[in-house]
């Protein structure tokens, strides 16, 4: 981009935030600045970067994928698949024995047939045409129903500096809605850089709107790789992996998403290494010098993809995607307003600084096996003339099986990507309200009680170094963002001043506002979605606390400030986090690849001692420690110490100094925080304590996944609808499905096909340490006591 064209499009913002812009209005001043005549003109051939964009290509690359030696091998290998052997009547230069060679030339041609098909399925076919229109057209379009599509200006000065190398971009952004790759494309292409080629599921290629789709970069892959489960495709594998490689060799920027979908609960989901392994591939293969990973986190004040995870959380099944839901779908969306957008570009980094980096190189095993893997892949290439997928000693998509250490990376890479899109993102007003109101005010809060917490909770993301997405007085904001809700997430009305919900003494004859969360099921899910944004600000902090509580439980009554003396073992409180971590392992991500968990759980702890809720003292073991529960924590950490069996006759004799911590919740301030702390990981405890309770009943006998998933979800709707239930939303289906992965994980249940049945059913049982009554308690009451 020129100098002269970026400082035009620059415009200097002068409102309180002057490092974010609106693409709208740098749009409408560029254009201004441009007078009368230049504004007719670009009327139609414009947008703002139509001069860099010309200078832009995208090449197919159709003819290099077709010719490139893993499909060539791969086609050699599916036709030699499909003849079928016999013993030495054939022989092949690899050693294989067919029945009848002449049958190898017809399904060759068949395969390849099959390869074009794939491919020209696939392939996308940018028109800087179709671009330049739709550029022009969203223009207009996107300010029907948006108010701002915000930037952050330095983001977006690192992001071009980045295209100004010759490497490809990758964009790796957080998938909330549809519009996400509209708005990411849309800003490259204004922001004049080259717009990248999108990773789309084949559920979109729907009439008119996938052609649409291919002319601006989309590309289309299956959602699932293999459509026979167990059987790979190895010419799909090879079509989609050689067509990205062969993009990416030619300098093409890619874009994809990388938790395979869009988020129904408002977290980030586990993502999914299978396009990532292509872009570590090709730069282990030596096809890519370089590339740089852009995570990328787009923050909507309104979701506009309507309520669509609500039905999914209910347990109902996904719709498809038609042309006439796509059509409904823009109508509505045109109909209705939805705020503003903030997309957030984190820092560019390099592939190959990643992958050398000083934290992998920590890990010299691994480094060692990268290094070497690449060395020997290009003494292989330079010096074999066979036709060989390349690489194929190494290859995610080709006929080999991907080492485990190769999926570590990528799968490290996947979830560092992840919690940077996460821990990046910025915290809109409406995540804000949503968040305290399924926190602190669950019951509803007058405006005043509101934007008191408003703005602790603004000054609480900020000081941990995380930006919001909004500027203006809380009262003002509050409001805004509860119409922007809608009722049917925040009711909003007015009481009398005396009214017994009012209550403010200095305000009698007049009126309030009150606000109050919709908690009942189904919309409870939709209050959720949005206070979702904001709990990886507290996340850690939170787990201390839920553990805390979870080892005081006994102690601690929370219902009200209280003055008595309760002490829990700092190692223990430790040990458990790390517990509880685990369980949740399929809800968050809690630190990057590259972090000790223990480190953040420490600084955690940090913070809560810092804020006087807890009191950390040295002590001894037989001072302490009198009842039989702490004594057999200290027998533990005795032992983990590697100090002789702690006896009761050694206990007058021996002391060992070790951290106890006191929880003080004298002060209302530190009681509040310790409760809201609390309140940020409750519903999730209580959907993972309904399916651990549910275990002894209903795994006496293995049962089929399916079965034990729609009881459990059965018993979680039941207590809702019985008023038992603290949190409706315990009853939502991811959380039910992550926990038994997580079970499965930490080896409590066990997941396996039943060959017995005819379609192999898939199982659960309990794993043979779980049968022992005792121990399974002793797991129950763990996250038992966590619970509120
Ligand atoms: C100005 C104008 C503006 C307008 C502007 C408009 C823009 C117009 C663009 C439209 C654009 C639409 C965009 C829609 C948005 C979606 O449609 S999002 C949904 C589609 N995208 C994705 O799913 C991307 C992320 N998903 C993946 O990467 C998944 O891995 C795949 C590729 C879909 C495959 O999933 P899968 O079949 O479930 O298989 P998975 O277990 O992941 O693994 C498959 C293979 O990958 C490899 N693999 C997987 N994990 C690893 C690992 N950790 N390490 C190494 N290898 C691995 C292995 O080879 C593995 O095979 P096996 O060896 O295990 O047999």
């Amino acid at each position: 981009m020129t100098e002269e064209v970026k400082s035009n499009w620059l415009y200097q913002e002068s409102t309180s935030k002057p490092d974010i812009a609106d693409v709208f209005r740098e749009y409408d001043e560029y254009r201004r600045r441009k007078g009368y005549l230049a504004r007719v003109c670009m009327s139609f051939s414009c947008t703002l970067q139509s001069r860099t964009q010309s200078s832009i290509t995208y090449p197919d690359v159709a003819k290099q994928v077709m010719k490139s030696k893993r499909i060539q091998a791969t086609l050699d290998t599916c036709a030699r698949q499909d003849c079928p052997k016999e013993a030495t009547t054939f022989s092949l230069d690899n050693e294989e024995e067919f029945e009848d060679p002449k049958q190898l030339p017809e399904k060759l041609a068949f395969h390849m047939k099959r390869a074009n098909h794939l491919l020209s399925k696939m392939k996308a076919g940018i028109s800087l045409s179709l671009l330049k229109l739709t550029s022009w057209v969203l223009h207009r379009v996107l300010r029907y129903f948006l108010s701002t599509v915000q930037v952050h200006k330095g983001q977006m000065e690192m992001v071009q500096k980045a295209a100004e190398s010759s490497h490809p971009l990758i964009f790796l952004p957080h998938h909330r809605s549809h519009l996400d790759y509209v708005v990411v494309t849309f800003i490259l292409y204004n922001y004049g850089i080259k717009v990248p080629h999108v990773a789309a599921g084949d559920n979109l290629m729907i009439p008119v709107f996938g052609s649409f789709m291919r002319g601006l970069g989309g590309y289309f892959i299956r959602r699932k790789l293999d459509k026979v489960e167990g059987k790979k495709d190895l010419l799909y594998r090879a079509v989609l992996h050689t067509y990205m490689q062969e993009l990416l060799r030619a300098g093409q920027n890619m874009e994809f998403f990388i938790e395979g979908g869009r988020t129904r609960s408002g977290k980030a989901a586990a993502p999914k290494g299978g396009l990532l392994s292509v872009v570590i591939d090709s730069y282990m293969d030596g096809l890519l010098e370089d590339a740089y990973i852009i995570p990328v986190s787009i923050n909507y004040e309104k979701i506009l993809d309507g309520t669509f995870f609500i039905r999914e959380q209910m347990g109902e099944q996904k719709i498809k995607e038609t042309f006439w839901g796509a059509l409904k779908a823009v109508w509505r969306v045109l109909m209705s307003h939805y705020g503003n957008i903030r997309v957030d570009f984190a820092q560019p980094f390099s592939l190959k600084e990643y992958l050398q980096s000083a934290q992998y190189t920590n890990m010299e095993a691994r480094k060692e096996n990268l290094e070497s893997r690449r060395n020997s892949f290009s003494r292989a290439r330079r010096s074999s003339g066979k036709l060989r997928p390349s690489g194929s000693l190494t290859s995610l998509y080709g006929t080999d099986v991907v080492v485990e250490d190769q999926r570590q990376t990528v799968k490290d890479l996947a979830q560092h990507v992840v919690y940077t899109f996460v821990n990046s993102s910025t915290i809109m007003c409406t995540t804000m309200l949503a968040f305290l109101l399924v926190t602190k005010h669950r019951k509803g809060a007058r405006l005043e009680e509101l934007v008191q917490s408003f703005e602790w909770l603004k000054e609480e993301i900020t000081f941990r170094g995380r930006d919001v997405g909004f500027v203006g007085r809380a009262p003002t904001v509050i409001q805004y963002a509860a119409d922007v809700l809608g009722d049917n997430v925040v009711k909003k009305y007015s009481v009398p001043a005396d009214d017994s919900l009012a209550g403010s003494e200095d305000s009698i004859g007049t009126e309030l506002m009150y606000f109050e969360p919709v908690t009942c099921l189904p919309d409870v899910f939709e209050l959720r979605y949005y206070a979702s944004g904001a709990i990886s600000v507290f996340l850690m902090e939170s787990i201390i606390a839920t553990t805390v509580y979870g080892v005081a439980s006994d102690d601690l009554d929370i219902r009200h400030i209280s003055t008595t003396d309760v002490f829990v073992s700092h190692d223990e409180v430790m040990e458990k986090a790390q517990r509880l971590c685990a369980l949740l392992q399929y809800e968050f991500l809690f630190v990057p690849p590259c972090t000790s968990l223990g480190t953040e759980l420490s600084s955690a702890m940090d913070k809560l001692i810092t804020y006087e809720i807890l009191r950390e003292e040295e002590s001894s073991l037989h001072s302490a420690y009198t009842d039989s529960r702490e004594m057999q924590w200290a027998k533990r950490f005795a032992s983990s110490l590697k100090m002789q069996e702690y006896s009761s006759d050694e206990e007058e004799e021996e002391e060992v100094a070790f951290k106890k911590l006191q929880v003080l919740l004298d002060e209302p301030d530190c009681y509040n925080r310790f409760n809201f702390l609390l309140t940020v990981l409750a519903p999730y405890i209580e959907s993972y304590w309904i399916v651990v309770q549910s275990l002894t009943r209903l795994l006496k006998e293995d049962m089929p996944e399916n079965e034990f998933l729609g009881t459990i979800h059965q018993i979680a709707l039941d207590r809702v609808e019985d008023g038992v239930a603290e949190f409706a939303e315990s009853v939502s289906m991811e959380c039910l499905k992550n926990a038994i992965k997580a079970l499965q994980s930490i080896k409590v249940l066990e997941i396996y096909y039943d060959t017995k049945t005819v379609e192999f059913t898939k199982t659960v049982s309990l794993c043979d340490k779980y049968r022992e009554e005792e121990r399974l308690n002793d797991f129950i009451d763990f996250i038992e006591d966590c619970r509120m």
